[in-house]
């Protein structure tokens, strides 16, 4: 396990909660991401966290304002990374990029350039999508089966390794008196050619700082925990429970081995969204207000919108915890009664609510309402809220049950809560020696612990040499 928490932060401009930018203050208008992004960066590098983290998304749809209004409208991830590599130090940029309707060469191009920009403070998140309008964006008439995209994505990883090999380390000799620039046994064509994937390269552009940028992969099905365990630096995994996490990271990390990686070298993650505040009581406050603003179907014009999500409704909420509730209001509160009879989904709600919101069944100051439910159901978020201390505790307990060796941090609005985090959670991990008080190292490879890999041809060279010995011997 890595010795202290990795801590990255999820950069979603208009909040990772879909009421956030409804927040009072919150930033909500996408014209002016290019100002919350300069500002989280530097609080970000502030804090020492380990990198900023983009995810992306190839389509766009009012649907998405009711469940991810972040990605409505969203600066490009490699934009944002190759903007802050000016903005910013020692912070680690992570862009996602998606496999799918991506050029190898292109990406290879535009990855490389950013290490270089950045003295090697890039990472790059492989997805292969999710959502099905991204053909119609790219030109293709159907999104890729997951067994495709999977194949692609892999051969994909393999073709930009071998691109980021072009150069070997050291392939500018610069003699200016004798006039040569480069040595050319020292630059190499990738000559990839595989099912989906082809390319000859080389690339022009230097190899990056960091050898191959560090590979985050974040992805649900069994290929993609293969392609985890086959080629990913640092896994972004989605799981419901601790038990669930720490099953999970072990074996992703024996894929590893069994084929012949070094697990340390696998790190794995997972995203959070800390509600947090001075005070639990105020973090409860903050909490209730988001789930007063996430929209139901109450009636109204809005909720009559051909784009509004089904299942926002009390009767949607009756069939979720199998008791027969309506027809009543979403304030209403949640009886004993209808408890006994709650389905285990229902059960399993119910103590959700009460872990995030402190709210019990009976008590008449902080009740448990048909919207306090209906809102955990169709809002899927890793929420934990709190103060510094208890946050700070779900933090400990997860990294220390090998559950993580790390998290991706999510802000429920910008940029109140993103400032609470830094100026509260953090100080707490720090204090209990959990986190690093100071950048010790310069690239994005080594705030994570992971090794700079050896450039591929130089490798081959070294054990052609090896053989060459040993049958002279
Ligand atoms: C935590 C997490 C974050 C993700 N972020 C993105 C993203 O930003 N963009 C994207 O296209 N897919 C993202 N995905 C991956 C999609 O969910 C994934 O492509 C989808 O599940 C289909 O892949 P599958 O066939 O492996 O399930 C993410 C997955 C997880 C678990």
């Amino acid at each position: 396990m890595s010795e202290q928490i990795i801590i990255g932060a999820m950069f979603r401009a208009l909040g990772g909660y879909p009421s956030g930018w409804r927040y009072p203050g919150a930033h909500n208008n996408p014209r002016g991401d290019g100002a919350v992004l300069r500002r989280t960066a530097k609080l970000a590098e502030a804090a020492k966290l380990d990198y900023l983290f983009f995810g992306d998304w190839l389509a766009t749809g009012h649907d998405l304002e009711f469940r991810d209004p972040y990605l409505v409208a969203r600066i490009d991830p490699l934009s944002a990374i190759t903007y802050l590599a000016g903005v910013t130090k020692r912070i680690g940029l992570i862009a996602t990029a998606n496999t799918t309707y991506s050029d190898p060469y292109a990406l290879a191009r535009a990855t490389a350039s950013v290490d270089l920009l950045s003295d090697g403070r890039a990472g790059l998140n492989v997805v292969t999508g999710a959502e099905p309008r991204a053909a119609g964006n790219h030109g293709r008439d159907a999104h890729a089966p997951n067994e495709h995209r999977y194949d692609q994505a892999s051969e994909f990883v393999q073709a930009l390794r071998l691109l980021w090999d072009s150069f070997e380390d050291g392939a500018f000799v610069r003699d200016t008196a004798g006039g040569q620039l480069l040595d050319p046994a020292k630059l190499h064509r990738a000559d990839f050619v595989g099912e989906h994937v082809r390319v000859t390269g080389p690339l022009n552009v230097d190899r990056p700082v960091q050898g191959h940028l560090p590979i985050v992969h974040a992805g649900t099905s069994l290929r993609s925990r293969q392609l985890v365990g086959e080629l990913a630096d640092v896994a972004l995994v989605a799981v419901r429970s601790l038990e669930e996490g720490v099953a999970l990271r072990t074996s992703l990390k024996t894929q590893a081995v069994t084929v012949g990686r070094n697990s340390d070298q696998l790190k794995v993650v997972t995203p959070i969204l800390p509600i947090v505040a001075p005070t639990v009581e105020e973090a409860w406050a903050i909490f209730d207000e988001l789930i007063a603003l996430v929209p139901l179907d109450e009636g109204g014009e809005l909720e009559g919108a051909p784009d509004f999500p089904a299942g926002r409704t009390v009767r949607a909420l009756s069939g979720v915890v199998g008791v027969a509730l309506g027809p009543v209001g979403f304030d209403t509160a949640v009886t004993a009664r209808q408890v006994a009879k709650f389905s285990d989904v229902g059960l399993q709600l119910l103590a959700t609510v009460t872990e995030r919101t402190g709210r019990t069944v009976g008590d008449a100051d902080r009740p448990v309402t048909l919207r306090h439910l209906l809102v955990t159901h169709v809002v899927p978020s890793a929420v934990v809220v709190g103060d510094a201390a208890s946050v700070a505790d779900h933090f400990q307990r997860w990294f220390e049950a090998g559950a993580v060796d790390g998290f991706n941090v999510l802000t429920a609005f910008m940029g109140e809560q993103f400032e609470a985090f830094t100026s509260l959670v953090v100080p707490e991990l720090q204090r209990r020696g959990l986190f690093r008080t100071e950048y010790t190292g310069r690239t994005l490879r080594e705030h994570l612990g992971l090794e700079r890999p050896q450039n591929v041809y130089a490798a081959e060279r070294e054990r052609q040499l090896e053989r060459e010995l040993r049958l002279e011997a």
